[in-house]
């Protein structure tokens, strides 16, 4: 079978808890206030507190309302996608790198009703040059809950200067005027 481009490659080194990382059980800030996933100041967002855990480890819980819906009752995939990808990215805080998401491959494994709690967990297993490998679930109902959604994912390090080039301008204005808008330290600078 080929390699999937999330395998780990030969030359990865086991990621590993940068010393100036949050302690466990910390309630990770949003690395942007306006962030579809973690962002407080988006109405329409997730909001998801995600919670450093032991080594290079977060989790969150996630709510499912009806808000979620992609069929009667039940989430939708694309939204659960979303999450999943919040919960990897925010491996960031732990490890230093100011990454985004290149590939994001998920299972949904059992249909997620409207009502339930989705317990995510992510975890780095890996760091290659710029690129960060990383996994992650989605249980119902409990920490031990049956796995409703996993994903594996590879996310690449960038400079500030992917934001700046990339971003819309009115967008980083607010955050020139307002920089209390990002939530990280600048981790490009001492990765
Ligand atoms: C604390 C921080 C918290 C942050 C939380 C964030 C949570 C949310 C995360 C997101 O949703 S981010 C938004 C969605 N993602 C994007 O918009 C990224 C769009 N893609 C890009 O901007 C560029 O393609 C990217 C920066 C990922 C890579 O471009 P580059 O020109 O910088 O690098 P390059 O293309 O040379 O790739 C670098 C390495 O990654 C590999 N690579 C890149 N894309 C890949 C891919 N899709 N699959 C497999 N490998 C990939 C590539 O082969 C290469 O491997 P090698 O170093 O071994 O040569």
């Amino acid at each position: 079978m080929t390699a999937s481009r999330t395998d780990l490659p030969a030359d990865a080194t086991v990621a590993v808890r940068h010393p100036d990382a949050p302690a466990p059980g910390t309630v990770l800030p949003a690395h942007y206030a306006h962030c579809f996933g973690c962002g407080a100041a988006e109405r329409h967002g997730l909001h998801l507190a995600i919670v450093a855990g032991e080594g290079v480890e977060v989790t969150a819980t996630f709510e499912v309302t009806e808000h979620h819906q992609g069929a009667p009752g039940l989430a939708h995939g694309g939204l659960l996608a979303s999450a999943l990808d919040e919960i990897l990215g925010m491996l960031g805080h732990l490890t230093r790198m100011s990454c985004v998401t290149a590939r994001l491959e998920t299972d949904f494994r059992r249909p997620v009703p409207v009502g339930s709690t989705l317990h995510l967990r992510s975890r780095a297993d890996g760091v290659a040059g710029r690129k960060l490998y990383a996994s992650a679930e989605g249980r119902l109902g409990g920490t031990d809950g049956p796995v409703a959604v996993r994903a594996r994912a590879l996310f690449v390090q960038v400079g500030l200067e992917h934001f700046a080039e990339h971003g819309r301008p009115e967008d980083l204005e607010a955050v020139a005027r307002d920089p209390r808008l990002i939530g990280v330290p600048d981790y490009t600078v001492n990765p």
